[in-house]
């Protein structure tokens, strides 16, 4: 009889169970079906994604890892609409995509706001452009200008703000249009650690209190752990889907998070899946055994 031994089944506990069992019941938001693309390289034709198979669910919080060139980027931006599909399909509402729409909100890591804009224009933008008039854009855009602690930087312009700032305008631009799925494509890539983090914890508190679903691209494994409810990993040449992996960590998510058992176990094993997975197999199995007398012992020690 096949016995299921995933290596991270020991830290799912009944509430986690729960909670992936009741998100998979959620109706499918984004739908991506068999999706194959190819590049041309040199006259010659190079696949980049071959069969990939995903579904998010309402409210679900996605990352994307990989090595890189698994085609991350490209998977993102054939959701946004941005590139074409060779083969397959994504459906967003069960509605096949094939061009950018307000349903598809998106975020890069280089701060694409407008600089000639102030905040409060940028955030405004696509309201306006959506038929909203002035007004209600304005103060909507100031209530999310407040949610995010910018209301004294409504008037500056983007090269008044730090990295972590213009990111933050960069997500309520997004938001403000009300799309279903947030593309975020490496957005805290170009911030120090510590700005890094802030703005995870500001996306995660903004995302418990909307309805979206997030589909992030990372390399990051820590961050994606912090952040997500379920990991596709990809790998490279062509990009295919490796695993789906669910994270075994309770919501809310807070700095200890980064600490716990169930966080290394986790690190441990998507290294092994992302980086160079042969040789790895048995590192990660030391690894683990490792977590696991860390959390018999219930102490960190240095190693980690
Ligand atoms: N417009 C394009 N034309 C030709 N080749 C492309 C194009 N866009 C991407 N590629 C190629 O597709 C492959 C996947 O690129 P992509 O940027 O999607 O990977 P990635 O996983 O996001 O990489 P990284 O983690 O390094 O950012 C790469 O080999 C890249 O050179």
């Amino acid at each position: 009889m096949f016995v299921n031994s995933h290596p991270l089944n020991e830290w799912i506990t009944p509430e986690i169970q729960d909670r992936n069992e009741r998100i998979l019941k959620r109706p499918p938001v984004l739908d991506i079906q068999k999706l194959h693309k190819s590049f041309e390289h040199k006259g010659k034709p190079v696949e980049v994604l071959r069969e990939i198979d995903f579904t998010a669910y309402k409210r679900e919080f996605i990352c994307v890892v990989g090595p890189s060139g698994c085609g991350k980027s490209t998977l993102a931006r054939l959701v946004a609409g941005l590139e074409t599909i060779d083969d397959g399909q994504i459906l967003m509402d069960g509605a096949a995509v094939n061009a950018p729409g307000p349903d598809r909100g998106m975020v890069f890591q280089s701060y694409s706001l407008f600089p000639w804009m102030t905040v409060k224009d940028n955030v405004m933008f696509g309201m306006v452009e959506s038929g909203m008039s002035k007004l209600t854009a304005e103060s909507e855009a100031l209530q999310w200008i407040d949610l995010v602690g910018l209301e004294k930087f409504a008037d500056s312009y983007p090269h008044q703000l730090s990295g972590g700032m213009k990111q933050r305008v960069a997500i309520i631009r997004a938001l403000a249009n009300q799309p279903k799925v947030l593309l975020m494509d490496e957005p805290f890539a170009a911030l120090d650690p510590k700005n890094r983090l802030k703005m995870q914890q500001y996306l995660l508190e903004i995302w418990q209190n909307i309805d979206i679903t997030i589909f992030f691209i990372t390399h990051d494994l820590d961050e994606a752990i912090y952040l997500a409810d379920r990991i596709l990993v990809l790998d490279a040449h062509p990009g295919r889907v490796k695993e789906v992996v669910n994270v075994p960590l309770p919501r809310p998510r807070e700095e200890e998070t980064f600490l716990s058992p169930a966080f290394m176990a986790t690190k441990a094993y998507l290294e092994s899946l992302v980086h160079h997975e042969d040789e790895e197999v048995e590192d990660m199995e030391d690894k683990l055994k490792m977590v696991r007398m860390v959390s018999v012992n219930s102490e960190v020690p240095d190693i980690f």
